[in-house]
């Protein structure tokens, strides 16, 4: 993407019900922003990646599947704008008693020995906000990580580098998305929550997957989408045939597909989480 920071924000209105399904259709068309309020669903993307046909293509999938077609209203957000304002929705959000996320400069009082992970979002995913964060939290708090070695693929903010280091990993964590602007603000947030040994690296999980493993891994942190994890598992199967993958991003739905190609590929799984309409699973290499 260019480097233009403005944004195009769609609004959409939907019952409840169906903002999860909105929120999956719309990852399949690549929009990785959301903001979710009781009967709308927020949508942002980049404004250098906003076009005529990418407003068709939305529109007439969530017209195939939602009917009617909800009215969705389109609004050019400037970068100076839309940080405010976003930022002014979040609140604290508690993963579980042991682990919480923070915006920066919010006031929270933890349980005690509760884990404060301070997140400043600028619009990366991963502000707990959604489900899938969540999931892969929940799941990593289960985990002994301590002696891993952790990749992060499409790490937003950071928050989920942040959470293994403060859940006790002590080796070196990298961390890499595609987008230069989730990249940089993972890397703020890694220095404000003085988690040391992480480096984030701007990289594409599918054209720079030998680079992404060019050291050995433990565990595999992917909170992608069903296209990219689709696309990127055979390949980090060949490259890295011992890690574990921890993935994220997965609708419910789409749990008989995720099931088959892992199968497939030789994993077994060692487990699965659920919230709303959507999943998360531990996936083991067979042999
Ligand atoms: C659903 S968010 C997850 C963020 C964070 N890891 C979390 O758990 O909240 C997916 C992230 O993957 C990144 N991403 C999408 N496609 C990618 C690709 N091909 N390579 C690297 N990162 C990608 C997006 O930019 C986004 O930050």
């Amino acid at each position: 993407m260019g480097r233009s920071n403005d944004y195009i924000e769609l609004t959409i209105a939907l019952q409840p019900e169906q903002i999860e399904p909105c929120i999956g259709l719309l990852a399949g068309e690549g929009v990785e922003y959301f903001q979710e309020e009781p009967r709308r669903l927020l949508a942002y993307i980049p404004e250098p990646e906003w076009s005529e046909s990418r407003k068709e293509a939305i529109s007439s999938r969530l017209s195939a599947t939602l009917a009617p077609q909800p009215p969705i209203t389109v609004r050019h957000m400037a970068d100076r704008n839309w940080n405010a304002e976003w930022e002014a929705h979040l609140q604290p959000i508690e993963i579980s008693d042991r682990l919480a996320i923070v915006q920066k400069n919010k006031d929270f009082k933890p349980k005690p020995g509760q884990i404060v992970i301070e997140i400043n979002p600028k619009m990366s995913f991963g502000t707990g906000y959604h489900a899938t964060t969540r999931l892969m939290l929940r799941f990593m708090e289960t985990m002994d990580l301590k002696d891993l070695r952790i990749l992060d693929i499409g790490t937003g903010t950071g928050v989920l580098c942040i959470a293994a280091r403060k859940l006790g990993n002590i080796h070196p964590i990298l961390g890499v998305d595609n987008n230069d602007w989730a990249a940089e603000n993972a890397r703020e947030n890694v220095t404000e929550n003085n988690a040391d040994n992480i480096r984030i690296d701007m990289l594409d999980a599918e054209d720079d997957l030998q680079e992404i493993l060019r050291s050995p891994v433990d565990l595999i942190l992917a909170n992608i989408n069903k296209n990219v994890i689709d696309r990127i598992l055979p390949a980090i199967r060949n490259r890295a045939p011992q890690s574990r993958i921890l993935i994220s991003g997965i609708m419910i739905y789409d749990e008989p597909w995720l099931k088959k190609i892992l199968k497939k590929l030789g994993y077994s799984t060692a487990g699965t989480l659920y919230e709303d309409e959507w999943l998360s699973t531990l996936a083991e290499p067979a042999s």
